[in-house]
């Protein structure tokens, strides 16, 4: 036998390459052997274990090997399948001959080393015997057996089924199949096999007797024991042990009797009987798991039939639903049967529908009939309609054709009309070209003269932006100049004044008394004031061509004008006292027209309200306060009332009623009334106080005398005595304010006694102002200052060296019209008086005590006088009162018109 020592097999009878034995084998020798063996192969020599595999997959080649080597062995053809069942031949064969061989799964499964192991182990093994000895008699002389003839059915079957009992786990499945297909030919081999059996039984049993009696030792075991334990038929009941006891028996003889070849041999049959030993132990291995196997399989079986129950009893679930669902399948069904009663009572109701439109539709063709009938009698209407129209329009027709004839008339017509016209536009055009001819030719001349025009406008255009730039410069000069304006406004007012101061003349100031409250329904005779002192005054009660007069004087105040307004204008003459001028300021008018509102003011505790009284003190004392650093002044008041020709001291001690003394010339210390209290003051309080003590005296005597207030003239003399510090010159200067008695006319019939007194004396001392004045405007040699108390009072302020100024007061009201004329008569007289250049009062020491002494001398014989006046006057009175009465008259150019004999006419 050609096995290689090295080659072993593995546990489960497979070669083992990792002692070695792989390695041997070359797959190059085996393909080698294979081309050689089988030339039709043609198998490349490098060929891959892969490509090897390829060629031995179907098992055809590994059987024509086989055929090849032991012909006959293997059963060729055959209706089977080429691949497993060749393949299984094969190793049938192999095991047969006892050769080690692979398994069906290495060669499926590309596991290549068992199949060239025992590829190569059949190549050793051949080119060892050099195929002489058959199988059969291989198998014989290797059992040991009489020379049978088997058949090779029953050889395959023989060995193979003891290799399968020795090793049931490595040819499981294979062993039940061939079992299966192996069961005929074990029928029809059954004379065979029951021999074999017996035979094998008895030599089992036998062998087991004897190696009892040899206690156990197989060595004892004999030839002849041997035959006879194979005649009786002892192998069957023989055990394992015994058998392989006897095997190495047989071995170990043969051994003995046969040469080195043999001794290889045995002892591979030695190393195979080991194997089998241990396959036989991990065959009970094998039986242990497999049992545990079908445990499993058990489990699972039960598990399955857990779910077949599970699975049951979803099935009766199923059942159910489909019970439900027939259940539902019911429902619908009742629904489509009580949908098909609704479609019954759907048809039913459409059939009784078509009944009711069959009766409608009878009803709509007897309507139809009706209507037919109705229309052909409409038709009928219409045709006669259409007849008469056709008759309308026919005639209408012929009328369009009349008129047709006359507006082709009248259009012939027109266009005779319109041929003259156009004869007469023709002519027309004639004209108007030829006097378009002339106007182009106009034209021409015009843009000539425009043009010459042009030119001249460019001319004068830059001398008009000369002139332009000069007058710019022009009225720059009239910009700055308009500047000053007010200035040199104020300028002119002062130059003015100061024009009237050179002339002397005697400033009139016109102011207009509103209308008292409760008299806003009279009607005013004032109907114009100017800026310039113009006044018209007129008569509304009686309008015609002399009702109305213009007068004009210094200033205009109108009856809103305020106490300060009427002082600004004032104020200038009143500082001119402190300069050393006397100043003498008169308000004159008919009772109730303002006088006192002007010259003291309504309520002298109101600063307002104050009048000209007391502002102008207030002014002095300011003034000579400013100039105290340089001149010394000395400010002293006297206040007397000339009532009835009798002039009375209002701020005496003694009372108001002493009589006092008056000089008969003018005194140059202005001391006209030398007996009058001579009060200094100081300040305007020490002024208000002595005025307020005048007032009441003055009121004291009015409500004893019966408002005499109005019928007496009071006289404010403020006196300014100023030294300068620095040479000693003395400036003397008088100021008298005089608010006179009402100039009113009294009517002789209303008044007797005590105010027919009045009367006269008021009309008196008035006439003799108005006498005065008229004499010093007619710059008379002889001025009458002493026809009346009043005038002599005055004298020193209208003398020609003072500043005088009247207010002539105004009531608006028309009752007091004759009057206001009467008024405005005289003060207009009185306006045009020019006294001459007002002097200062400016005295050296020896003039001044000259001066002094000239008044002494003067007062003295003045008293004398006055002494002698006074007894004239009482000779007068005790001659009877009765002519006094008859020499009254009435003077109607004097603003007083009441005057006796003496008096001389006013102008
Ligand atoms: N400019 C004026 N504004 C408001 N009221 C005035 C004005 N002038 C005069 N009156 C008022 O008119 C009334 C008469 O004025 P006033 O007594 O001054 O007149 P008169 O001329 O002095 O009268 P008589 O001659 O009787 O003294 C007074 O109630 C006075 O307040």
């Amino acid at each position: 036998m050609g096995v290689s020592p090295e080659r072993s097999l593995s546990e489960n009878g497979r070669y083992d390459s990792s002692n070695g034995a792989h390695a041997d084998v070359n797959i190059q020798s085996v393909i080698e052997w294979l081309n050689r063996l089988l030339p039709h192969l043609n198998l490349p020599s490098d060929a891959s274990e892969e490509k090897l595999r390829a060629y031995l997959i179907d098992g055809t080649v590994l059987c024509d090997i086989l055929d090849k080597l032991c012909p006959g062995l293997v059963e060729m053809g055959g209706n089977s399948e080429p691949g497993p069942e060749n393949i299984r031949k094969f190793l049938a064969a192999m095991d047969e001959m006892a050769l080690p061989r692979f398994v069906l799964a290495d060669i499926q499964e590309g596991y290549m080393e068992p199949v060239l192991q025992c590829l190569g182990t059949l190549k050793t093994h051949f080119e060892f015997t050099g195929g002489k000895e058959s199988i059969h008699e291989h198998l014989r002389r290797r059992w040991n057996l009489p020379k049978v003839e088997f058949s090779e059915g029953i050889t395959s079957s023989l060995v193979y089924t003891a290799t399968c009992d020795e090793n049931p786990a490595i040819y499981g499945d294979e062993r039940r199949q061939n079992s299966f297909e192996n069961k005929d030919r074990s029928i029809l081999d059954d004379s065979f096999s029951s021999e074999s059996a017996a035979l094998a039984h008895d030599a089992g049993h036998k062998l087991s007797e004897m190696s009892q009696q040899k206690q156990g030792s197989y060595a004892d075991l004999s030839d002849s024991n041997i035959l006879e334990l194979m005649n009786s038929n002892g192998f069957d009941n023989a055990s394992t042990r015994t058998l392989f006891s006897l095997v190495n028996r047989i071995l170990e003889e043969n051994i003995e009797r046969k040469n080195g070849h043999v001794h290889h041999m045995a002892h591979i049959v030695k190393k195979a009987v080991q194997v089998i030993e241990h396959r036989v132990s991990t065959q009970a291995v094998n039986l242990k798991d497999l049992n545990n196997l079908h445990e499993v399989h058990l489990g699972k079986c039960h598990s399955r039939i857990k779910v077949l129950e599970t699975l049951a009893a979803g099935t009766t679930e199923e059942i159910q639903v489909l019970l439900s669902q027939l259940q539902q399948i019911k429902i619908e069904k009742n629904k489509i049967e009580e949908k098909k009663t609704l479609e019954e009572q759907e048809l039913l109701r459409i059939k009784q529908e078509k009944i009711h439109s069959d009766i409608e539709n009878s009803t709509l063709k007897h309507e139809l009939e009706i209507t037919k009938t109705a229309h052909e009698e409409h038709c009928l209407l219409l045709q006669m309609q259409a007849e008469e129209t056709k008759v309308q329009l026919e005639k209408k027709l012929k009328e369009f054709d009349f008129f047709l004839t006359e507006s082709k008339k009248r259009v012939k017509e027109l266009e005779s009309f319109s041929e003259s016209k156009y004869q007469r536009w023709k002519s027309k055009e004639g004209t108007y070209r030829s006097f378009i001819d002339h106007q182009s030719r106009a034209l021409q001349e015009l843009r000539g003269a425009s043009d010459s025009l042009k030119h001249e406008i460019l001319k004068t255009k830059r001398s008009y932006a000369e002139e332009f730039n000069f007058l710019g410069v022009k009225l720059k000069g009239l910009v700055d100049a308009a500047a000053n304006y007010h200035s040199v406004l104020a300028e002119n007012r002062r130059l003015y004044n100061e024009v009237q101061d050179l002339k002397g003349n005697i400033r009139v100031y016109c102011r207009i008394r509103p209308f008292l409250p409760g008299q806003s329904k009279k009607r005013t005779t004032v109907e114009y004031i100017g800026e310039n002192g113009e006044l018209v005054i007129s008569n509304p009660s009686k309008p015609g061509k002399d009702s109305h007069r213009l007068f004009k004087f210094n200033k205009v105040f109108a009856p809103a004008a305020t106490q300060e307004e009427v002082f600004l204008d004032t104020q200038p003459l009143i500082r001119s006292v402190l300069d050393g001028y006397n100043v003498c300021i008169f308000a004159y008018g008919q009772t109730g027209s303002g006088k006192t509102f002007t010259m003291s003011g309504p309520n002298i505790s109101s600063k307002e309200d104050w009048g000209v009284n007391y502002r102008a003190l207030n002014d002095l004392f300011q003034i000579s306060q400013h100039r105290k650093s340089s001149i010394s002044y000395e400010v002293g008041v006297q206040m007397v009332e000339i009532y009835n020709e009798q002039v009375r001291d209002l701020l005496s001690s003694d009372g108001p009623h002493k009589r006092l003394g008056i000089w008969s010339t003018t005194q140059p210390n202005g001391l006209a009334v030398p007996d009058a209290s001579m009060h200094a003051v100081t300040s305007t309080a020490d002024v208000l106080e002595l005025m307020n003590i005048g007032l009441m005296n003055r009121a004291v005597g009015a409500t004893v005398l019966n408002e005499r207030s109005s019928r007496s003239h009071s006289v404010l003399t403020v006196h300014v005595h100023g030294m300068d510090l620095k040479t000693s010159a003395v400036l003397r200067g008088n100021l008298h304010l005089v608010d006179l008695a009402g100039s009113e006319r009294v009517d002789r019939s209303e008044v007797i006694g005590e105010r027919l007194r009045e009367a006269q004396h008021i009309n008196k001392s008035l006439s003799a102002l108005g006498d005065v004045i008229f004499s010093l405007s007619q710059k008379s040699q002889h001025v009458p200052f002493r026809n009346s108390k009043l005038t002599q009072v005055l004298q020193s302020s209208l003398g020609g060296q003072a500043k005088t100024l009247m207010f002539v007061q105004l009531n608006p009201d028309v009752d007091s019209y004759s009057e206001t004329i009467s008024t405005l008569k005289f003060a207009e007289r009185v306006s045009g008086i020019e006294l001459g250049a007002a002097k200062i009062n400016n005295e050296g020491r020896n003039i001044r005590e000259l001066m002094e002494q000239v008044a002494f001398l003067k007062d003295t014989v003045s008293r004398k006088d006055e002494v002698i006046e006074r007894l004239q006057q009482l000779k007068v009175n005790a001659n009877g009162v009765k002519c006094g009465m008859n020499s009254l008259r009435y003077d109607s150019s004097s603003p007083r018109r009441y005057s006796n004999g003496t008096a001389r006419h006013s102008p």
